[in-house]
């Protein structure tokens, strides 16, 4: 008997039963891994301690996050190098990226790097050469903020490799930004401000610093080529350093002064006697910030309603110094300031115009007082400071100078109106080390222990030292001349106290 191949002997009828049979084994081993993974998780509950079912869960997630991460969702931000796809206008976020990235870029990792080069401003106006690494297009590097990973990559299309418009259309630059779609509000609301604020850092020693004095009710520019820094500054080093820290924290609290609902300011009192180095702390402050200097001469100033114009048109990241406080009021009762103040008449100002010659409407209140006259005042000039700044821009230092600490108005050494008081002192020995250095880079000579021992006992400034340091050339004989002067001024000093001595020993003698 001819048997059929065993292919043609299965019959529907046994290919359904097979196939029953086979989903009746699943069922029993899908109900026997449940039965069992029900015992082994009884059983783990039982016998496993609590440290390690912790553990094991942790490995479970790991493992997931591991694998899984691929099928997480990503958001990808595009930043063009140019706004109007023409060409012309550059987005300030590419370029604020580049330079971040510059200081990201791990040379070894990529393929190719650019080098991007450019003539930069020094503080002392003159000129140097800086490079900037780049991407190459197609290139990618990686960031972590927070602990969030941000990928950059580099894209550039159309063109010819020329650079030119070919083919292709414009060449089109710009830097993808992706992330993990539930950073998004992160990404935009804390990374791209963080990289924004870290390029202007970086770009901070580029800037070209300029000072502005008031005319009349503007300002006019000038180039800032004050060479003082803080390393030439003779003073305590310890307060030098407390300064610097403090401008330092001032310049990276943004969100901070924010949060709290405050202007982004910071408000700076520097007293002492005449040439002990006020004013060249302040061009040392603007050549730390980077920030312009903007010059307010109060004598200049005729109304509040021009006070009032020149603070408001003061730009972000500026100083404002007011010299010699004391001598910009006079000493009438604040009540007195206020009727001043409300003398005058409401001036309708134009704060759109850049004209520094006065407008007709300008000249109406001093024609109507005939002389012109003196109608700032102190609490005019801080409410204009708390109130206006509080309003148009941020990131401002304002410092006012004076000789006679004692002089000053209460409202202005009221807590929280000045942030630090800053005491500028004769020159003690750590400040003549400074200047020496500073002149002859001599950082110890035969004559330096007995100018230590006198210069402790005796009032000479910082101006007077330097002024003997210009003497000479020579560093020994200018070191020669001002232990001479040192002596002089001792042995004066001790002739006062003596007479001092005799007096009061007098006055006893007549009491006795
Ligand atoms: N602390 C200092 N460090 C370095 N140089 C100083 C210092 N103090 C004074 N000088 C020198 O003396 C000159 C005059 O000093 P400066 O004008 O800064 O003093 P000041 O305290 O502002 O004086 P004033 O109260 O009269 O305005 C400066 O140009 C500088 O050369």
């Amino acid at each position: 008997m001819d048997h059929l191949p065993l292919a043609a002997a299965v019959t529907p009828e046994s290919q359904q039963g097979r196939a029953l049979n086979a989903y009746r084994k699943a069922l029993a081993t899908a109900a026997s891994v449940a039965a069992h993974s029900v015992l082994a998780r009884t059983m783990a509950r039982e016998l496993l301690p609590d440290e390690l079912r912790d553990a094991a869960r942790w490995g479970a997630k790991f493992v997931r996050a591991r694998f899984f991460a691929a099928e997480k969702q990503r958001y990808t931000l595009v930043i063009r190098r140019h706004v109007d796809g023409g060409g012309y206008n550059e987005n300030q976020l590419f370029m604020a990226a580049r330079a971040y990235l510059a200081t990201k870029i791990d040379p070894r990792a990529m393929r190719r790097l650019a080098v991007a080069g450019s003539r930069c401003k020094e503080a002392d106006g003159s000129s140097s050469w800086r490079t900037l690494l780049c991407m190459e297009p197609g290139d990618s590097t990686t960031d972590v903020f927070d602990g969030v990973e941000f990928k950059w990559t580099s894209i550039e299309t159309g063109g010819d490799d020329d650079g030119k418009k070919g083919n292709g259309g414009h060449r089109s630059k710009y830097l993808d930004l992706s992330f993990d779609a539930e950073h998004t509000a992160m990404a935009l609301e804390r990374y791209i401000p963080f990289v924004m604020a870290t390029a202007e850092q970086l770009q901070r020693p580029e800037r070209v610093l300029k000072i502005f004095m008031n005319e009349w009710r503007s300002w006019s520019a000038f180039n800032h080529h004050h060479p003082a820094t803080f390393d030439t500054l003779a003073m305590d080093p310890a307060l030098k350093q407390s300064i610097v820290a403090d401008l330092d924290r001032f310049l990276k609290r943004k969100e901070y002064y924010h949060r709290i609902g405050k202007a982004w300011k910071r408000g700076y009192l520097l007293y002492g006697p005449p040439g002990t180095g006020k004013s060249s702390l302040v061009a040392a402050m603007a050549n730390y910030l980077r920030f312009h200097l903007f010059d307010l001469d109060l004598s200049e100033v005729r109304l509040n309603s021009h006070l009032q114009r020149l603070l408001v048109t003061m730009p972000n990241k500026s100083l404002l110094v007011v010299e010699d406080i004391d001598c910009c009021f006079d000493a009438k009762p604040r009540e007195d300031h206020k009727t001043a103040a409300a003398l005058e008449p409401a001036i309708d100002v134009d704060y759109s115009s850049d004209s520094s010659s006065p407008s007709s409407s300008d000249d109406a209140p001093l024609k109507a007082y005939g002389e012109p006259q003196q109608n700032i005042t102190l609490s005019g000039l801080l409410n204009f400071i708390d109130g206006l700044w509080s309003t148009s821009g941020e990131e401002r230092v304002i410092v006012f100078t004076t000789n006679y600490k004692d002089r000053l108005d209460p409202a202005l050494l009221r807590p929280g109106r000045m942030d630090m008081h800053v005491y500028m002192g004769y020159c003690g020995w750590e400040a003549f080390k400074t200047l020496v250095h500073n002149y002859f880079l001599v950082d110890d000579h035969p004559l330096f222990p007995e100018i230590r021992e006198v210069i402790s006992q005796v009032d000479v400034t910082p101006a007077e030292v330097s002024e003997m340091m210009l003497r000479s050339e020579d560093a020994d004989v200018a070191l020669r001349g001002l232990t001479e002067l040192l002596r002089d001024r001792g042995r004066k000093a001790g002739k006062e106290a003596d007479i001092k001595n005799d007096v009061v020993v007098e006055t006893e003698g007549n009491v006795a």
